[in-house]
């Protein structure tokens, strides 16, 4: 790693003192904001290691903060203060830039962009794009490349389920040893005549159109709220022919992200934690010894642009009464096996699938009463049915339920209307985009 390096991080923040204290906001405690002017005059009088350890007193400050309370009660200015400490730690690592120190400054800044608040334009982001073309370069797809020692971290208390006071996901993973026996007792066994690719019946089927208009879809799908699988309509996306294992690590192998570890709700061991994506494709998707890992309903998009650019919005979006802005685009990529299990979610859903396939069971809302949702507030979108495992003497309504089901391949969207009740197992190792729009 060379003084270059450090020059162009350095052009990503303001030219002076005046122009960097310019936007600090005033509203936390005052030692903390005198730490983040001290730790800025050291940035810029020459002395970025001072600078660092004050960005590391900074985040661990910050961090406490972060973790005493629930993720949606957590002030905006100590996500802003943790986003601070990220973004001088990181200068103080640049500016002895090894290659561990650079891949330490990059996992920094990227814990700034999960944990913390955008500051200054979306510094943190800039940071990285000019880390992460120094680092993923070195780190191709290799068998070298993915034995290479990662930090690893502990859970993430931020819950990234959340996503309004109503919304709260309480999905589980289900365990991969436990997957085929469950399978095996599923309650419609009879139409699962092969364990990796359950074949729907042609009465439950999800129906399938090629490229309908808008009008169509609204008319026939939208409006009456039912599911349907378009197909020709992301063909000519950019990732359906780059993606691959390969080429995510390529992109993005040395970003840290969040990925959901074990097992079904029952299971205390059911965690999250944060690690590189070369990570997660080593340990979780071609390791098939190992827990399952899902790197499950994240901003990815958000994160690391690059990948955004293969993607796009579908044009029937535009047939809500929402802004594209308010479109949450969210990545779910795992080996087979993953389960998210039966819950609903308070938006339409378009489900593209990009690699591999995914069998899913849909139940309309009408079914709700038969379905059994949990009680508490925190789980009420998720139903107490195992669908791998029913146990009709406890649930025996939900034998009434009637559903349709598919399995999702690439190239196909799944519209998912509001609430609809929905049960996803990947069979292969997948990679799907959900859009909720409204
Ligand atoms: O694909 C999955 O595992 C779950 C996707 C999902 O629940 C959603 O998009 O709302
Ligand atoms: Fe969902």
């Amino acid at each position: 790693m060379d003084s270059l390096l450090l020059d162009q991080v350095r052009a990503q923040l303001p030219g002076t003192l005046e122009e960097f204290l310019g936007r600090l906001g005033p509203e936390v405690e005052r030692k903390v904001t005198e730490g983040i002017r001290d730790a800025a005059g050291n940035l810029y009088r020459g002395t970025p290691t001072q600078c660092g350890m004050l960005g590391d007193v900074l985040v661990d400050y910050s961090w406490e903060k972060l973790n005493s309370r629930s993720w949606k009660e957590v002030e905006r200015e100590w996500r802003c203060v943790y986003s601070y400490g990220c973004l001088f730690k990181a200068m103080g690592l640049c500016s002895s830039p090894t290659k561990e120190n650079v891949k330490e400054a990059l996992r920094v800044c990227d814990m700034g962009l999960l944990m913390g608040a955008e500051v200054m334009d979306n510094v943190l982001g800039r940071i990285v794009h000019v880390l992460q073309g120094a680092v993923c370069a070195e780190q191709r797809f290799d068998p070298d490349t993915l034995s290479l020692e990662q930090k690893h971290h502990g859970p993430v208390s931020r819950d990234p389920r959340v996503r309004d006071d109503q919304s709260v996901k309480g999905q589980k993973r289900m365990r991969d040893n436990k997957l085929e026996d469950d399978l095996m007792n599923c309650s419609s066994s009879e139409k699962v005549p092969s364990l990796l690719t359950p074949v729907p019946g042609v009465d439950t089927m999800v129906r399938r159109l090629h490229c309908p208009s808008l009008e169509h879809f609204k008319e026939h799908f939208l409006i009456p709220q039912k599911p349907v699988i378009l197909e020709g309509v992301i063909d000519h996306w950019p990732c359906i022919k780059k993606w691959s294992l390969d080429y995510i690590q390529r992109v993005a192998g040395c970003r840290t992200v969040p990925v959901e570890l074990g097992s079904r709700y029952t299971d205390a061991e059911w965690s999250q934690r944060l690690m590189t994506i070369n990570e997660f494709i080593d340990k979780h998707i071609l390791n098939k010894q190992s827990n399952i890992g899902y790197l499950a309903q994240h901003q990815l998009f958000e994160q690391i642009p690059e990948l955004k650019q293969d993607i796009s919005i579908p044009d029937y979006c535009c047939l809500g009464e929402g802004n594209e802005d308010e479109i949450t685009i969210n990545a779910w990529f795992g080996p087979a096996g993953t389960v998210s299990p039966l819950h609903q979610d308070p938006q339409q859903n378009f489900l593209a699938q990009i690699l591999g396939r995914k069998h899913i069971r849909l139940y309309s809302v009408d079914e709700t009463e038969n379905l059994y949702p949990f009680e508490s507030s925190i789980l009420h979108n998720t139903s107490q049915v195992d669908l791998e495992n029913t146990d009709l003497n406890k649930f025996p309504r939900f034998s009434q339920a009637a559903y349709e089901e598919c399995i999702l391949s690439p190239g196909q969207i799944l519209f998912i209307p509001v609430k609809w009740w929905h049960f996803i197992r990947a069979l292969d190792i997948s990679f799907s985009v959900s859009y909720w729009w409204s």
